[in-house]
């Protein structure tokens, strides 16, 4: 099911652009530790960016299974690496999923795929949040999802304003999560030390 996402054409060209890259930021592009940096770039940037090349929703149907379990399925501390849209910097931390089946429910690595589909694109955290409370909503239909994602951003620390400890969330939400009670369930679980 995994998609072919590297693609030969693409790299060629993103190779001469990052080659012209280093030039103009002054580095001899020639010398020995820098010859392959325009490769490595490129294919990193390929990897990064991989999730355009994936249907998220096609991940969740490729493990859905009709159950009868209505109560609440939490899959939280998913790491995920993403690059903001504004700087192409790292912003990097730990979603946590929940959703109320309503007749089906999915592989729970199915879920991680998702964060993981959404974080390889260039993104903004509400949007990425946004987008896998959607996608699961989408194709389970379930009673309600809430997502939480907690993230450090690197355009904060790194250069711009530098607050090294600034911790961004973001969460939203369908269906039953409506109830504060529900979200509070959810909140708790996900806080609480586990294992
Ligand atoms: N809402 C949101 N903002 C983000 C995210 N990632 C980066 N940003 C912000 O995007 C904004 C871009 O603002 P601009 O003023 O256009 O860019 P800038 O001059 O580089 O801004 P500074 O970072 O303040 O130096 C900055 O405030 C970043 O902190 C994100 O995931 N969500
Ligand atoms: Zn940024």
């Amino acid at each position: 099911m995994e998609r072919q996402v590297y693609n030969e054409t693409v790299q060629r060209e993103l190779e001469t652009h990052y080659k012209a890259v280093l030039a103009l930021l002054g580095e001899d592009t020639e010398r020995e530790g820098l010859q392959k940096t325009p490769y490595r770039v490129a294919k990193a940037m390929q990897t990064l960016t991989r999730g355009y090349a994936e249907d998220p929703k096609e991940i969740l149907n490729s493990a859905k299974f009709k159950e009868d379990y209505r109560h609440m399925v939490i899959v939280k501390d998913i790491d995920f690496f993403s690059l903001c849209e504004h700087h192409m910097l790292p912003f990097y931390g730990k979603a946590h999923v929940a959703y109320i089946p309503n007749g089906y429910i999915t592989g729970l690595s199915k879920i991680a795929r998702v964060v993981d589909c959404f974080s390889h694109r260039l993104q903004v955290q509400e949007r990425m949040t946004l987008q896998i409370r959607d996608c699961i909503q989408e194709a389970l239909d379930p009673l309600g999802v809430m997502v939480v994602v907690e993230a450090r951003h690197m355009c904060m620390q790194m250069r711009g304003v530098e607050k090294q400890n600034s911790v961004t969330t973001t969460s939203d939400f369908t269906g039953a999560f409506n109830q504060a009670k529900t979200r509070e369930e959810f909140l708790n679980l996900i806080h609480r030390d586990s294992l």
